[in-house]
């Protein structure tokens, strides 16, 4: 897309928020990042890189670190969100009333609000109304495969075509393919539930389970998020898409993921608070099956997986023992 004149603003200067502003920035859109802790946003500018989560690779000159909010939201016409879910309401309450009247605003934030399992696009109608149009952006993309130029393929998901036409055009260049789907609950749903999988596949890989125990987990695990999403009104076609299917391969078969090490780490013995403090980064999956598994008993919805990997996490089941629990499970057809 031409966007020599288009000016964005990243809210969020983490990996995947860095990531995206360099993809965009390379796309030729002049961008603006910001993020919450000036001194990091100091060391941006400073290094012209990331070098905490993206070392070695080079800030285009049109990608700017800014370290105030409103110096970063003035003048923009897109504003693109990628911190983490638990801040993704403080972000947005934030920047509500700095955000010019009409502007569009997407994320790429992958999770639930923490507490209430509110999907994200619900979040944020409550907090910036209807009155204009977003997006969200998911899909199998590892920041530091995209900051290197490798080839990913993501989905962005809108109620408006135009807007999401607008967005995937931004972000597509000649390696990173962005389609474009009206499929906002289904996207949003893949995107956190996948997140829950790779903690289990860690654990499995962890135990030394064996590949066909991984293969087994991801594709029941993808039963299970269909099941969940279809209720909430997500779309078949999203699940075994880049969204869906794409990032719980992604996720569930790369030690990249965070989430997956997390799981790795549990099987080691470690704790949750040991293992997130080796990972250094965001794990969205632990908040995520919380919500998940409170939404999956809401609607009547089984989902095994994520109720062992809950136990795990919150109840002090030893991984092995979940995973047993899954197995002695009473045989069922394949389907239904
Ligand atoms: N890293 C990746 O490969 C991908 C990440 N995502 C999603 O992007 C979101 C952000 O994750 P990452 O950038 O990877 O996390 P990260 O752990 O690399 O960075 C998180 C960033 O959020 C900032 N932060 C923490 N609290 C904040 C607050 N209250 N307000 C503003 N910023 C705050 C931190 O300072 C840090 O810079 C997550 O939902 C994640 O699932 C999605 C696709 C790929
Ligand atoms: O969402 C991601 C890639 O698509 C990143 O996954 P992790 O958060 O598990 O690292």
């Amino acid at each position: 897309m031409s966007g020599a004149s288009t000016v964005f603003a990243v809210i969020g200067a983490g990996s995947w928020g860095t990531a995206l502003a360099i993809l965009l920035a390379r796309n030729g859109v002049k961008v603006k990042l910001w993020g919450h802790l000036p001194e990091e946003m100091q060391a941006l500018a400073n290094d012209r890189e990331n070098r905490v989560f993206l070392p070695g690779i080079p800030f285009p000159e049109n990608l700017h670190p800014v370290a105030e909010l409103t110096e970063a939201l003035k003048g923009v016409d897109e504003v693109l969100v990628a911190v983490p879910s638990h801040a993704f309401a403080s972000a947005l309450k934030n920047i509500a009333s700095y955000l010019p009247s009409g502007i569009g605003l997407c994320w790429a934030t992958k999770g639930l609000e923490p507490e209430t399992g509110r999907l994200l696009h619900e979040v944020a109608e409550e907090i910036l109304g209807n009155t204009r149009p977003t997006a969200v952006i998911s899909g199998p993309s590892f920041a530091k495969e995209v900051a290197a130029g490798l080839p990913t393929a993501v989905t962005v998901a809108s109620e408006s075509e135009v807007y999401a036409e607008r967005i995937a055009s931004y972000l597509h260049s000649d390696c990173f393919r962005a389609y474009t789907t009206n499929d906002v609950i289904g996207l949003e749903i893949g995107g956190a539930a996948k997140n829950v999988m790779a903690i289990g596949a860690g654990i499995s890989d962890g135990l030394h389970f064996g590949a066909n125990a991984r293969a087994a987990l991801i594709t029941r695990g993808l039963n299970e998020i269909m099941r969940l999403g279809l209720a909430m009104g997500g779309k078949m076609e999203t699940f075994i898409g880049l969204g869906g299917m794409g990032d719980l391969v992604l996720t569930c078969t790369d030690d990249q993921s965070r989430n997956r090490r997390m799981g790795l780490a549990l099987a080691r013995g470690a704790t949750i608070k040991q293992a997130k403090q080796e990972i250094g980064q965001e794990v969205e999956g632990v908040m995520a099956t919380r919500e998940i598994c409170s939404k999956a008993h809401a609607l009547g919805v089984e989902m095994p997986i994520t109720e062992q990997i809950q136990r795990v996490l919150y109840q002090g089941l030893d991984p092995k023992s979940a995973v047993q629990a899954l197995l002695e499970r009473d045989k069922k057809p394949e389907i239904g």
